[in-house]
């Protein structure tokens, strides 16, 4: 981690201009009010207890802690007047006029639009400094190319994928004829400066009472991203017994949707104080990242919405439909099952366990119809209904993860290697030596130049020989070999390439885990059956 000292020229203009604007990460017992505004008592709007920091490993740049920071303190207040929002948007007189003549836009269209338009103002525009700090560059999916969103492998990834890009497309084309009625310059309504600027709001905006797209929420929006059950995620084991607490957060968040999402946020606009207050969610040491849970969001949502993977998602989950009781050999479920089939959520968890009520509605289906009668309410309340039931249970999930990792073009192994060769190409400073690589292998030669690593030698010969084809595949990809000189476009392509096949590695991860855990489960219960 390294400070970035609020005094550092890089962010002086943005904190200066925070503290005017009242944002502060000061007590409330040393706030001042002055005029209309609360503004801090110091010149720069952070120092008393945040500071910005670069952290490579976790989110790049966010918000490190001054000194120790206790669970709940309030670390920062955003007042009502600093946020951008669609509220904002109708503040411009000229864009409410226009605004007023597309009833049918969005909330999230008028922010993308607002935003845009605000930086057209340029230095004139009042969030100018907290504009200029804004990223440059986006990978969520609305991003994803054709080639990118079928590395995905799994089709309702590659469906969201394309969909988004889809309803980034429509969006545009549906509020084109707003920003060429501002008369913002061309390159303010091209395709790429509507994806950039929705992808900004998607992935920066904070949810706010009034308006379903959040606002945008300067200095506030420097917060990387935790998500709720962080903890479990470091205690997440192949053990049958380390779900608990994740088939507890599932059943709540089966029972009460998403209000478990607001009451996992530790962030939010506070009326009484006319500003959005974020509150620390645990103890900080001085100098740790101070992260901010945004909401619960599986590996796929997080690609979709924010651009990022973590490591290890306590919240990831594959859906897996329950099986139909003719596969067992039983008759149809009643109407009463049917609708307990409609109602609920069916999916592996992170640790590879079947949720609650995918588990349920297997044992379900696995009973015969007689046993389904007499006890089927016990299969409701999370209860086994014989060795026998559970046995069938398990072989199926077992082999219908077995059938589902079959149908993947490419084995874990492949994707690590290639998750290696991307890192390596995006983190090598050489564009030439990227250049030279690639150029290497579309010649039919297959070096390892020396930024990639060594040990990649170590995996098998198909290994190696199925990753080469996977490369030379991405590399005739139309448009490719068009960036092939521009190191920055090919790091981007790269980098969101990788995102993919983490993506599907983090999918069949779960898959893996189920089968694990599955064939643990026969083992018990054959030996249960033996005991008897
Ligand atoms: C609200 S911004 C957070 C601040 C951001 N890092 C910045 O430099 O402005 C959200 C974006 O930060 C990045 N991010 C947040 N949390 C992350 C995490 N835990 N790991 C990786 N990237 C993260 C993602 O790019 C995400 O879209």
């Amino acid at each position: 981690m390294s400070i970035e000292s609020s005094s550092d020229d890089q962010y002086g203009e943005l904190l200066a201009w925070g503290a005017s604007m009242g944002i502060t990460d000061a007590p409330l017992s040393e706030q001042k009010t002055h005029g209309a505004g609360q503004i801090g008592l110091s010149s720069l709007c952070l120092g008393h207890c945040l500071c910005i920091a670069s952290f490579p490993a976790a989110g790049g740049r966010g918000l490190a802690a001054m000194r120790d920071l206790s669970e709940g303190e309030l670390i920062l207040r955003v007042p009502g007047q600093a946020l951008m929002s669609s509220k904002t948007a109708r503040q411009d007189p000229r864009l409410k006029k226009i605004l007023d003549s597309f009833p049918a836009l969005s909330s999230s269209q008028i922010l993308t639009i607002h935003l845009l338009s605000e930086i057209a103002k340029g230095s004139t525009s009042q969030w100018y400094a907290y504009l200029v700090h804004l990223p440059r560059v986006h990978h969520t999916l609305s991003y994803f190319c054709s080639f990118e969103a079928e590395e995905l492998q799994e089709d309702d990834a590659i469906c969201t994928a394309k969909s988004a890009a889809q309803k980034a497309y429509a969006d545009w084309e549906a509020a084109r004829p707003v920003i060429l009625k501002m008369g913002l310059s061309h390159r303010f309504a091209t395709l790429k400066a509507w994806l950039w600027a929705a992808a900004t709001v998607s992935s920066r905006s904070l949810h706010v009472p009034w308006d379903e797209a959040g606002a945008l929420c300067p200095i506030g929006d420097f917060f990387n991203y935790a998500p709720p059950g962080q903890h479990e995620a470091n205690v997440v084991s192949d053990s049958p017994h380390s779900s608990e607490k994740e088939q507890q957060l599932d059943d709540e968040q089966s029972g009460f949707g998403l209000s478990m999402r607001e009451r996992l946020r530790d962030g939010g606009y506070d009326t009484n104080l006319g500003a959005y207050c974020f509150y620390a969610r645990q103890q900080y040491k001085k100098g740790q990242q101070v992260l901010l849970c945004y909401g619960q969001y599986n590996d796929l949502e997080l690609l979709e919405y924010y651009g990022f993977l973590l490591p290890h998602n306590p919240n990831n989950m594959v859906y897996l439909l329950p099986p139909d009781p003719l596969e067992f050999g039983h008759s149809n479920l009643g109407a009463s099952s049917q609708h307990l089939a409609c109602r609920t959520r069916f999916h592996l968890m992170a640790n590879g366990n079947p949720s609650f009520s995918l588990l349920a509605a297997m044992r379900l289906s696995a009973a015969s119809p007689a046993l389904r009668k007499s006890h089927g309410y016990h299969a409701l309340s999370g209860q086994q209904l014989s060795i026998e039931v559970d046995n069938d249970v398990y072989r199926w999930l077992s082999e219908k993860c077995q059938k589902l990792l079959a149908k993947f073009p490419t084995i874990s192994q492949e994707d690590i290697v290639l998750v290696k060769i991307l890192s390596a190409c995006c983190d090598s400073n050489g564009s030439q030596t990227v250049s030279a690589f690639l150029n290497e292998l579309s010649k039919g030669r297959k070096p390892f130049p020396d930024f990639i690593d060594k040990d990649l030698l170590t995996y098998s010969p198909t290994v190696l020989e199925n990753v080469i084809k996977q490369l030379l595949q991405m590399m005739k990809v139309e448009g490719f070999k068009k960036g092939f000189s521009d190191h920055t476009k090919i790091a981007y392509a790269f980098e969101r390439w990788k995102a993919a096949i983490q993506w599907r590695l983090s999918h069949k991860a779960v898959l893996e885990r189920c089968i694990q855990y599955s064939n643990r489960k026969l083992l018990l219960l054959n030996k249960e059956l033996l005991d008897r």
